[in-house]
């Protein structure tokens, strides 16, 4: 495999789209269920399908893999039922993993899990003192950091991850409880680093999911920005993961589908429903792993 990201994307171009390999974490939901409630989309009280939840938590494995990707697997730990949602497990860039800390005591245990992980896989990894959800709130946009507030990880992580990083972080605050995590509101589409540094670096959001300022801040650096609708946000259609190229979305997205492919994106869908039910989609099971030893 390819040492830097600029070497790694694949030659083919469409549309000017190039897709670049990607290495990502993933853990089988074996364990999932909802047996509690810590965000708006959990309902104990709804049943769950631990059957389904595999099969289309494999159907997202094998697109991955379809497409060139390179996957790592977690052990899935029985009474851990959110450590599907790998996305949360860690922040990783250059082979330097931030720790998680979770902001409820229900996914506490999961935090030594994937630091041990992260330790025995050849990572670098830098301890937590802040409450911090990963690449749930953290989101690397060329060389930026994107940092989402306001229902989980909090200010003071902020400051802490810009730290370990030694990169700009630029803070925004989620309104809306149904997107609690960055990436729920945030896709990132271009995170093509080159030679030169970033290349192209561009997203896409659901404004009204953010406060004023945050909104501000957006419109201001992302002036390219696919803003999605309401809708689309809805069915968690940002939740979603991008090589530059192929965006891996939830098929009830129609309109982001749509403005992806104006944008000479290719859409791919994958369907993660049952998975929804404990308030997680595509990236949310996917925890990018940039660097290490691989
Ligand atoms: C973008 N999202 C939502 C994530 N990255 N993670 C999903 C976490 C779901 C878990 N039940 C929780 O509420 O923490």
């Amino acid at each position: 495999m390819s040492a830097t990201p600029a070497a790694a994307a694949v030659e083919s171009e469409t549309n000017g789209r190039v897709q670049q390999h990607r290495r990502y974490l993933m853990c089988r939901p074996e364990h999932f269920t909802v047996s509690y409630s810590i965000n708006p989309w959990m309902e104990p009280s709804r049943p769950t399908d631990t059957n389904l939840a595999l099969q289309q938590w494999q159907s997202l494995y094998d697109t991955y893999t379809e497409l060139g990707h390179e996957i790592e697997l977690i052990d899935p730990v029985e009474g851990l039922p959110d450590m599907v949602y790998t996305a949360n497990g860690g922040f990783v860039i250059d082979g330097v993993a931030y720790g998680p800390k979770f902001r409820f005591r229900e996914r506490a245990d999961e935090a030594p899990a994937f630091i041990d992980w992260f330790a025995a896989s050849g990572f670098e990894v830098a301890e937590p003192v802040e409450v911090n959800e990963g690449e749930g709130d953290f989101l690397l946009v060329g060389n930026t950091i994107l940092a989402g507030t306001g229902f989980r990880s909090t200010g003071d992580s902020h400051r802490e991850v810009g730290e370990v990083f030694s990169r700009e972080v630029v803070s925004l605050t989620l309104t809306d409880p149904r997107f609690y995590h960055l990436d729920t509101a945030i896709a990132v589409l271009d995170p093509v680093e080159g030679p030169g540094g970033v290349e192209k670096a561009n997203i896409a959001y659901l404004p009204n999911a953010f406060d004023e300022r945050s909104q501000a801040i957006l419109r201001e650096r992302y002036p390219d920005a696919i803003r999605v609708s309401d809708a689309d946000g809805a069915v968690f259609g940002l939740n979603s993961a991008s090589d530059g190229k192929n965006v891996i979305i939830s098929p009830r997205a129609k309109g982001f589908e749509a403005q992806l492919r104006e944008r000479g994106y290719t859409p791919v869908l994958v369907d993660l429903s049952e998975l929804l039910l404990g308030g997680g989609g595509i990236k949310c099971c996917t925890l990018e792993l940039r660097g290490g030893t691989r």
